[in-house]
């Protein structure tokens, strides 16, 4: 391995260093111009990977490649490789943020979050900043497929790292943030203005007295309650989470939207996620799926041993959540729509969550409301 593994090494020092609080994180102020076709765009990344990482300050640039992992619907993901003198490659990847993502996404938040989730083993070391995006270790494994989350055996697995995600204590409140979110976002989308006709006439047709009754009421329900509160990752959709097949070893990563929220909301949110690219609703998970996600979030020693009692609390509080969770990306749609410079139907996304939220809302509100009669909490809910 030799000089490559001394490189890495040096990186993964400084990161752990940063990790346990002792140095800031490396940063360059370079930004990269995310507009650039990725040929332009190349020369300009290797000097920022020099800049950040003195070991290879000196390297020829023919020793550098960049290639695209992704451009995702928030950011562009890139794999920087670099040949070492030895033979050996060493690969990072390169996040640059997507322009005006940080009106839907907290950096700050997100950049406390990674600190303490990769020192508990939770996705990518953040090996450095600069001043539009990260730099990240490459994870060496694949990407789920939304229909790779109801396979029983991945399905456990998710449910078992969850829940040791949900057990991560993250410094500073503890507040959950949901509705704050949920309210910050409605202030934003309830006031825009499109430039082109038709995305404007498409907005108008959208009550927004409406919306705000919705989450009044859905805020009021779900208080009653009484869910827990933990450290969630909040995007848990087929595309944060890969998996290395010969190791056997499951990772959830991309933490953008991070915060201290109520767990049934991380989980009804997952389960939303079945529903993949197409957002074919059909394919929420049946309560034999959910149950058996329960089973190993609640006990992954002994998933047969959750009791009945158990499973109905986290039923009841996934499928409340998962109403949420329809508002609160809706919501985000609507932000993307007027904010985001790439190319996709956020609008349509609005109106597709929304929607779903209407035709749910009636079943997951019925089903609230009986457990909280039956357990005698919330007399006078909605
Ligand atoms: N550290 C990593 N190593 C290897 N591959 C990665 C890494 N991080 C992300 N990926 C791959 O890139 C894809 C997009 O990553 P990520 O979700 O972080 O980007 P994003 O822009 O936030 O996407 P989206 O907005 O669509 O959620 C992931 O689905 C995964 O396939």
């Amino acid at each position: 391995m030799g000089a490559a593994k001394k490189i890495w090494n040096e990186m993964e020092v400084a990161a752990e260093a940063r990790e346990n609080g002792s140095t800031e994180f490396l940063s360059s102020p370079l930004i990269v111009d995310t507009s650039l076709s990725l040929p332009l765009m190349t020369p300009r990344v290797i000097a920022l990977c020099k800049d950040l990482f003195k070991q290879w300050s000196k390297l020829d640039d023919s020793r550098f490649s960049v290639d695209t992992v992704s451009g995702g619907i928030t950011n562009l993901l890139l794999k920087v490789t670099v040949k070492e003198e030895s033979g050996n490659d060493v690969s990072v990847t390169v996040r640059l943020y997507g322009p005006n993502t940080d009106i839907v996404i907290n950096r700050q938040r997100e950049l406390q979050a990674i600190k303490y989730l990769s020192a508990a083993g939770f996705g990518a070391k953040l090996l450095a900043v600069f001043g539009n995006g990260m730099v990240q270790s490459f994870i060496n494994a694949r990407t789920l497929t939304p229909a790779d989350m109801r396979n029983p055996k991945l399905a456990a697995e998710i449910a078992k790292q969850l829940r040791r995600f949900h057990q991560v204590e993250i410094p500073g409140s503890k507040e959950p943030q949901l509705w704050n979110d949920v309210s910050k976002f409605f202030e934003k989308a309830s006031s825009l203005k499109f430039d082109e006709i038709e995305k404007q006439s498409m907005y108008e047709t959208i009550s927004f007295k409406e919306v705000q009754k919705e989450i009044v009421e859905l805020k009021e329900l779900a208080g009653h309650l009484n869910a827990p509160v933990v450290f969630s990752h909040n995007d848990l959709l087929s595309g944060n989470i890969m998996v290395n097949d010969e190791q056997e070893k499951l990772y959830l990563i991309d933490f953008e939207y991070g915060s201290y929220n109520y767990r049934g909301y991380d989980i009804g949110n997952h389960f939303s996620e079945y529903a993949g690219y197409d957002c074919d609703y059909s394919l929420y998970p049946n309560k034999d799926e959910q149950n058996h996600f329960f089973r190993h979030y609640l006990r992954p020693d002994k998933p047969e041993e959750v009791s009945d009692q158990d499973l109905e609390v986290l039923y009841v509080e996934a499928n409340t959540f998962m109403l949420a969770s329809h508002l609160f990306w809706a919501l985000w749609a609507l932000i993307q729509a007027k904010m985001s410079p790439i190319d996709f139907d956020y609008l349509g996304y609005f109106f597709l969550r929304y929607n779903e939220y209407k035709k749910q809302k009636e079943m997951c509100v019925s089903l609230a409301q009986s457990y909280l009669s039956r357990s005698g909490r919330g007399g006078h809910c909605c």
